[in-house]
């Protein structure tokens, strides 16, 4: 038997039910699906991170969409269980989306949707201040303030890492990876050096042209080279931001053996997914090479940190906070809303999900489409020809 959950009901008679598994912020999307005549149940369990089960007595016996989050485990079960609501439409309130098995999804009839674009830059600036707080080593000195250890200047107090003319390395130059090389390469002049399955031409442009005007004005030109291999890039880089999908050939990418072949000085950063790097693994070479820095947003285990890692001086750690800033969580909380509204209506999907500005413009109505479906294809689904 499925335990009771306790929820919020918006628009009590709405023709359409759809449940969003957390309060998410902004009110904007609450009033998008309440305008098109959907019922809206919000779970208030004060329980941060919902089970099957719980997941299950929300859905009930009729349900036609889902918003989630990226803490759920949205497989088989779920998916059938949505299906025999009469639900057809899944949104996760995230980009990644390793959490959801499409393959359960699709064999169900579920559109699944996702929140690309409106946190790229909120992101990738989180990524950069990691960089930033581990070469300068800024969260060991506010702790040493705070102490009240301080008693004057001195030579050698936390002397860091000078980033300017370094090399900054990327693995997974997409949306992320992309905006948060541009932040170290314009902001700091950094050299660039990535790795992708694909190549990043509008990045490599980018530079390109950022070279060139520095040299125009008599300064050092900055650089790019796409790496042939991810070693390439941990080899060379100084600063290395992991930026790439979580999925069986991104696992453990970072493990014993890459940590090795990294700079003893090197500082990694995880904006990404934790099981990308061997946490494990990690906490050992911390411990190995104390002038080795990491700034991680993201775990293994989250919300837990693998053993010894909370004790290591040389590593940054904050809770998986890359995307929050005001205006980023409330539009992924109205794109999510608007993929989960799009599919009930029978919209079709948006042409190019890293264009989604139009459905996050406060002063328009948003577009009939779903912003972002990731199985459209495997469904069959419509594509926008707006
Ligand atoms: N910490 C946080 O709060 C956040 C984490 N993320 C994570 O960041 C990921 C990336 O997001 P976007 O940049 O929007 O996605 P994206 O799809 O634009 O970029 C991912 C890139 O990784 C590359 N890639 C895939 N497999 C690879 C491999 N084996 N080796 C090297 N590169 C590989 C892809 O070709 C692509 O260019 C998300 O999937 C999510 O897991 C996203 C937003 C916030
Ligand atoms: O969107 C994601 O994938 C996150 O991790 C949270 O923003």
């Amino acid at each position: 038997m499925a335990k009771p959950v306790s929820i919020e009901v918006w628009n009590p008679n709405g023709k359409y039910r759809v449940v969003s598994t957390k309060p998410m912020p902004g009110t904007r999307w609450i009033n998008l699906l309440i305008e098109q005549d959907c019922r809206v149940e919000i779970c208030t369990q004060k329980k941060t991170i919902l089970s099957v089960e719980d997941i299950i007595a929300l859905i009930g016996e009729r349900c036609d969409g889902v918003i989630g989050q990226l803490t759920e485990d949205w497989g088989e079960t779920l998916f059938s269980a949505l299906s025999r609501a009469g639900g057809k439409a899944f949104s996760n309130m995230a980009v990644g989306y390793n959490n959801v098995d499409v393959s359960a999804a699709n064999k169900y009839g579920v559109a699944v949707g996702n929140t690309p674009g409106v946190l790229t830059e909120t992101t990738a600036e989180l990524a950069a201040s990691l960089s930033v707080a581990a070469a300068r080593r800024i969260v060991e000195a506010d702790e040493f303030m705070r102490a009240g250890l301080y008693d004057g200047w001195l030579p050698h107090l936390f002397v860091g890492n000078l980033l300017k003319g370094q090399t900054v390395g990327v693995i997974g130059a997409g949306r992320i990876g992309s905006a948060y090389a541009r932040m170290m390469i314009e902001g700091f002049k950094m050299n660039l050096i990535y790795y992708d399955l694909y190549q990043a031409t509008r990045l490599e442009k980018f530079v390109t042209a950022y070279g060139e005007f520095l040299k125009a004005n008599g300064e050092q030109p900055v650089t790019w080279r796409r790496a042939a291999s991810m070693d390439e890039v941990l080899r060379e880089a100084d600063v290395i931001s992991l930026h790439p999908i979580l999925d069986k050939t991104t696992f453990h990418l970072i493990n014993k053996e890459s940590l090795a072949t990294m700079k003893k000085e090197a500082i990694l950063v995880n904006c990404s997914r934790g099981p990308v790097v061997d946490e494990v693994a990690l906490v050992e070479h911390l411990r190995q090479n104390p002038m080795f820095r990491v700034g991680l947003d993201v775990f293994e285990d989250e919300p837990y940190m693998k053993p010894g890692l909370s004790d290591m001086k040389n590593a940054i750690v904050v809770p998986h906070i890359a995307s929050a800033s005001k205006w980023t969580r409330e539009g992924m909380a109205t794109l999510a809303a608007l993929n989960v509204l799009g599919k009930i209506k029978g919209y079709p999907v948006w042409s190019d999900a890293n264009r989604v500005e139009p459905f996050l413009n406060e002063n328009a109505p948003p577009p009939a489409a779903c912003p972002s479906i990731v199985n459209a294809k495997a469904l069959s689904l419509p594509v926008s020809r707006l």
